[in-house]
């Protein structure tokens, strides 16, 4: 990764308490490198992954022309406008099973969807559109198809030397399926990225402990786990640490031993309470922010040293609160993840969806706030919100399919205006 002395230019000028959200993604975007090192995986293990070089097709696919329908092929010559065309059956194709022989132009051959078509022939009727003779002609009626009609071609899909897959394309299930399609067993993709994560704070809970005066559950821990897995990342699960330095730096050294990133949560404000922020300065070369925008104001990025001196690890100190941590993990830890992954896709598309409600905002800063984006009665996509909106309140984050981003410089929302969504799951 670029130190952050390097690209401080790129921040100058700006007030550290007050960051733009694209002036802190620019600079995320500048300051990570994507990580070294990839394996070749079975085709099973591949879903997710990142292609690490340019996959190409050894094969044409489909591999030879063929029927798109179940019907007969034949010379598409033989049509004549305004007359039906009479043929003589004289063969079957069965897909799997190829045939040969001469095919004449008064002469079809039955052929299934997906046979190989019988040389020289280029058309295919669908069997629903002819009708049999009395004396037992394929009749196919005036005008009913044009010559070429349901010829799929050899190659069509792929040609063999082209590029099926992109370095840095992610495999989804279809791009899963395009390899298999080209019978390949096996694909070089990008080694896991490795994030090692921890919540601190003294009031932090575990799972099954007794509840007590002051003391709150742990959530982050499991939100930053949902997330991260999603992403198809081997995450480190560290637990959660109180606000005691020792501790923490014990933790944040272990994780700088083998994971790519560290991601914290809690800490970043400032209370009396808080060693993470005086730790961080210690151990790394570390910005503290506050970020033009709600929820997620506070927010720490960097790079630590490794103890073993190979490198940095990056590190992103969320804000404590449920949601104010989901939302910067959003905006701008996500984004930087995937450009480390290799990825060449960092950002999802955003929705434009019709805003069912006023939304309140003053200039200056940008808002994410809780949505449901649905279908409305006109079939075109709107959004409403998911109740109290505050930076604590993980119900009305949970009950959300996207966050509706209200831009730095934008004002109130009337119901009717249209905004972006930036939607949850299913759009990279
Ligand atoms: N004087 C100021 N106070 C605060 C400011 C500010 O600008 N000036 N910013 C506020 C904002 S915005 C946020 S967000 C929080 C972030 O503070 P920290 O990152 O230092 O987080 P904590 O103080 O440790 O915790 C905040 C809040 O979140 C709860 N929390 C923390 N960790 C977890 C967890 N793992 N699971 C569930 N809940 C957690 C914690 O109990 C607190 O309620 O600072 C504001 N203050
Ligand atoms: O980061 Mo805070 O959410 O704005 O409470």
């Amino acid at each position: 990764m670029t130190a952050l002395n390097t690209i401080a230019d790129s921040i100058a000028g700006y007030d550290q308490n007050d960051m733009p959200v694209d002036v802190v993604r620019d600079f995320l975007a500048r300051m990570i490198e994507p990580i070294h090192g990839t394996e070749t995986v079975d085709l099973w293990d591949a879903l997710d992954r990142i292609v690490a070089s340019d996959v190409i097709s050894p094969i044409n696919v489909p591999p030879h022309d063929n029927s798109a329908m179940d019907g007969f092929a034949f010379h598409g010559d033989s049509l004549r406008a305004g007359e039906p065309l009479r043929l003589a059956c004289i063969a079957t194709a069965l897909a799997g099973h190829a045939w040969s022989g001469d095919v004449a132009a008064d002469q079809c051959v039955r052929i299934m969807t997906g046979a190989v078509m019988p040389a020289g022939l280029d058309t295919v009727v669908p069997l629903e559109l002819t009708r049999t003779t009395d004396d037992g002609l394929v009749e196919i009626p005036a005008g009913a198809l044009r010559a070429g009609a349901n010829r799929r071609r050899k190659g069509e899909d792929l040609e063999q030397g082209s590029v099926a897959l992109a370095r840095g394309e992610l495999i989804t299930p279809a791009a899963l399926g395009l390899l298999a399609s080209l019978g390949l067993a096996r694909v070089d993709v990008k080694r896991r990225l490795r994030v090692a994560y921890f919540s601190t704070g003294d009031e932090i809970l575990k799972p099954g402990e007794a509840p007590r005066e002051g003391a709150v559950y742990d959530s982050n821990r499991f939100s930053l786990f949902g997330l991260l897995t999603r992403l198809g990342i081997q995450v480190v699960d560290l637990g959660s640490v109180k606000d005691e330095p020792e501790q923490l730096e014990a933790l944040l050294r272990r994780a700088t031993e083998d994971a790519d990133a560290i991601i914290t949560s809690g800490g970043v404000s400032g209370g009396d309470a808080d060693h993470t922020k005086a730790l961080m300065h210690r151990l790394g070369d570390v910005a503290f922010w506050r970020i033009a925008m709600r929820p997620g104001r506070p927010m720490a990025v960097g790079s630590l040293s490794r103890p073993r001196g190979d490198g940095r690890c990056v590190l992103f100190g969320l804000p404590g609160n449920p949601v104010a941590a989901m939302v910067t993990f959003l905006a701008f830890v996500r984004p930087a993840l995937r450009q480390m992954m290799g990825c060449v896709r960092t950002e999802p598309p955003l929705l434009q969806a019709t805003s069912t409600e006023t939304l309140r905002k003053r200039p200056g800063r940008t808002e994410f706030q809780r949505g449901i984006v649905s279908r409305a009665a006109d079939g075109t996509l709107q959004v409403c919100t998911t109740g109290n909106q505050g930076s604590g309140v993980l119900s009305s984050m949970a009950h959300a399919n996207g966050l509706i981003v209200l831009p730095h410089a934008s004002g109130t929302i009337q119901a009717g205006d249209s905004v972006e969504v930036m939607m949850f799951d299913g759009v990279m």
